[in-house]
């Protein structure tokens, strides 16, 4: 079974001229067919993570130490980014180029991986209503204005699906969605990572979507990993009381709905 394992991440930026670390000696392995949520309260390094492990980082904070291996062979990040690694964001509006379509979108997606060629077209096709958009030839040649959020997320889904990558990294993808259509694009990932296998980190610091997707949790604070378990493991007796509360506040947001 395949295995992503990032080993070793440090992340540092500077101020007032030290060295500050914002993810330190972080370690943790991905397998296909698995659900990994990455939570933490905000500021916890989640995102750091997912972006430093890629060779993405925003300007002004750099990578230190860590490695990246696909079963257990390091890896260039520039290398893995697409090709073993997909990657849905929060914010889909801002993941796509405004004065291109969805057509230009898919195709350079392909052509970055290598997977473009004559069945291009209908490969496209399936994969998006394998995500539910209805209709793809016409949403092929629509612009990003043109799309709501939740259509917009569903072809990031799409694109992501077809690099054709084993890992999937989705950073909080359902934050700035309302709630109805938050569900059912959960419900959707859920589904084509198992259908297809992938292997998912799963950043969030929603424990209500850690319990309704992942498999196993990893909790963060202050850039390191506190605590790791099984979804079970960690509602029944979280022992970090980060963890504990993470779990106390969606448990006080869940006692709110039931009684409103
Ligand atoms: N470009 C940057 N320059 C300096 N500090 C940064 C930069 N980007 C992030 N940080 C800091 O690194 C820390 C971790 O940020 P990160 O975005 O990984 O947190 P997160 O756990 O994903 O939070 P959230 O849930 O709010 O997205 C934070 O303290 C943040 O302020």
């Amino acid at each position: 079974m395949p295995t992503l394992t990032i080993d070793d991440l440090g992340i540092t930026t500077q101020r007032h001229g030290r060295d500050i670390a914002l993810v330190d000696g972080l370690t943790l392995t991905l397998e296909t067919g698995r659900i990994l949520a990455l939570v933490g309260p905000s500021g916890s390094g989640k995102s750091l993570t997912a972006s430093g492990a890629q060779g993405v980082l925003p300007a002004g904070v750099s990578r230190r130490t860590g490695r990246v291996l696909l079963d257990g062979v390091e890896q260039r990040p520039s290398l893995i980014r697409g090709r073993t690694i997909a990657t849905i964001m929060q914010n889909p509006r801002s993941a796509f180029n405004p004065v291109k379509t969805m057509r230009a979108h898919a195709l350079e997606t392909l052509t970055a991986v290598g997977h473009r060629d004559a069945g291009s077209e209908d490969t496209i096709r399936d994969t998006m209503a394998e995500v539910g958009l209805d209709d793809p030839a016409r949403v092929l040649g629509l612009h990003p204005f043109e799309m709501s959020g939740g259509m917009l997320q569903r072809m990031m889904i799409a694109l992501a699906l077809l690099t054709r990558a084993p890992f999937l990294f989705a950073d909080e993808p359902t934050t700035d969605i309302d709630l109805v259509v938050q569900a059912r694009l959960l419900d959707l990932i859920e589904r084509v990572a198992r259908e297809r296998h992938l292997g998912v980190l799963l950043i969030t610091h929603d424990m209500g979507v850690v319990a309704r997707l992942a498999d196993d949790v990893h909790v963060m604070s202050a850039g390191r990993i506190v605590e790791r378990g099984s979804v079970r493991a960690i509602f029944d007796a979280p022992a970090h009381p980060v963890t504990q509360s993470l779990i106390a506040a969606h448990l006080a947001l869940y006692v709110d709905e039931e009684a409103a």
